[in-house]
C-alpha cells in the first residue's frame, strides 16, 4: 500500500531533505510540500504529516492534522513535558490517530543518548556539549535536552547527587545552562550540521560519547520509518527507539 505524505516545513533544511527522500521512496507518495503561510488544506486526505518547521509553529500545526485525522511525524524541537501533555489531550479526541515525536531520527544520535544514560549511573560528573550549524533556532538542542534528562533520571535512580563543582565566581554562562540540573554547552559554528559530546568523569578516568551528523541524509532513515509505522501506532510515541527495535 501506498502511504500519502505531506511535509510541513518543506523549504526549509529538514522539510527539503525529507521531500527528497519520500520523493525516493517507492512505497511513499508525496501529496503536500507546504511551508509557513501556505493553505494546509493542501495536506488535507494525507496518510501522514511530517513537520519539521519551528517550535512557535508546530503545536498548531499539530492541532490541525490530528483534527483532521491526520497522523504526524515531527522532528520539530521544542516538546516539554507540558507540550507532550498537550498532544495526548489532541489525541484523546481522535483516538486512531498517531503521533511521534523524536528529539532526533539519526540512528547513531539514539544510539549515543542510550549509552550516555547507561554509562550515567557509573561516573560522578557529566556534562553535554551540543554543536549546530549558527542557523539553528533553539539553544540547548532538543537532543541535549532529551538527553539531559535521561542522564539526570539514571543518575537519580543510583542515587547520585549533583556532579561536584566547586565554581564560585566567574563570567555568567560560563559553565553553561542547566537542563534537568545537567550542564549543557551550546556551540553555534559556520560548517556544523549537528554534533553532541557527552563527558562522563570519575576519580582516574573520563569517557566521552561522541555522535556526528555529518550531512541531513543522516536523519531521513529514521523519518522514513517513522512514517511506515505510524499508521499501526494510534496515540503518542515519543522517540523513535521503539520504531527501530530499540526497546
Ligand atoms: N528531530 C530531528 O532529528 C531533527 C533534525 C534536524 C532538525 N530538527 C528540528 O527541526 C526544526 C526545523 O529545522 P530546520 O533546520 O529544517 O529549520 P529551517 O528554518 O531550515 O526550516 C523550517 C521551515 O519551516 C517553515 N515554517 C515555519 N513555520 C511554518 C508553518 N507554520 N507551517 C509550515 N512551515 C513553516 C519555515 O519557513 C522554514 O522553511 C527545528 O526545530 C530543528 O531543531 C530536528
Ligand atoms: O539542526 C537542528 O536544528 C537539529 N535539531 C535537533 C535538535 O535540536 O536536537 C536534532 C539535531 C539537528
Amino acid at each position: 500500500m501506498t502511504l500519502k505524505v505531506a511535509v510541513l516545513g518543506a523549504r526549509g533544511r529538514m522539510g527539503a531533505e525529507v521531500c527528497r527522500a519520500v520523493e525516493g521512496a517507492d512505497d511513499l507518495d508525496l501529496v503536500a510540500a507546504l511551508d509557513a503561510g501556505e493553505d494546509r488544506s493542501g495536506a488535507e486526505g494525507a496518510d501522514v504529516a511530517v513537520d519539521f518547521t519551528h517550535p512557535d509553529a508546530v503545536m498548531d500545526n499539530l492541532a490541525w492534522c490530528v483534527g483532521h485525522g491526520i497522523g504526524v511525524v515531527v522532528g520539530t524541537t521544542g516538546f516539554t513535558p507540558e507540550r507532550l501533555d498537550r498532544v495526548n489531550e489532541l489525541l484523546g479526541h481522535h483516538p486512531r490517530v498517531g503521533v511521534l515525536v523524536a528529539a532526533n531520527f539519526s540512528v547513531g544520535a539514539v544510539l549515543m543518548m542510550h549509552f550516555a544514560e547507561r554509562a550515567a549511573a557509573f561516573y560522578e560528573s557529566v556534562e553535554i556539549i551540543e554543536l549546530h550549524h549558527p542557523g539553528k533556532a533553539d539553544a540547548p538542542s532538543g537532543t541535549a535536552a532529551a538527553t539531559a534528562a535521561r542522564v539526570a533520571a539514571a543518575r537519580t535512580a543510583a542515587g547520585l547527587d549533583a556532579p561536584p563543582d566547586a565554581t564560585s565566581s566567574g563570567l555568567e554562562g560560563a559553565r553553561g545552562a542547566r537542563a534537568d540540573g545537567i550542564a549543557v554547552h551550546s556551540v553555534r559554528l559556520r560548517g556544523l550540521v549537528a554534533h553532541q559530546e557527552v563527558l562522563l568523569g570519575s576519580e582516574g578516568e573520563t569517557l566521552t560519547i561522541r555522535h556526528d551528523s555529518l550531512d541531513r541524509v543522516s536523519f531521513m532513515p529514521g523519518v522514513l520509518a517513522a512514517v511506515r509505522a505510524l499508521p499501526e501506532r494510534p496515540g503518542l510515541t515519543v522517540g523513535i527507539e521503539s520504531v527501530l527495535g530499540l526497546t
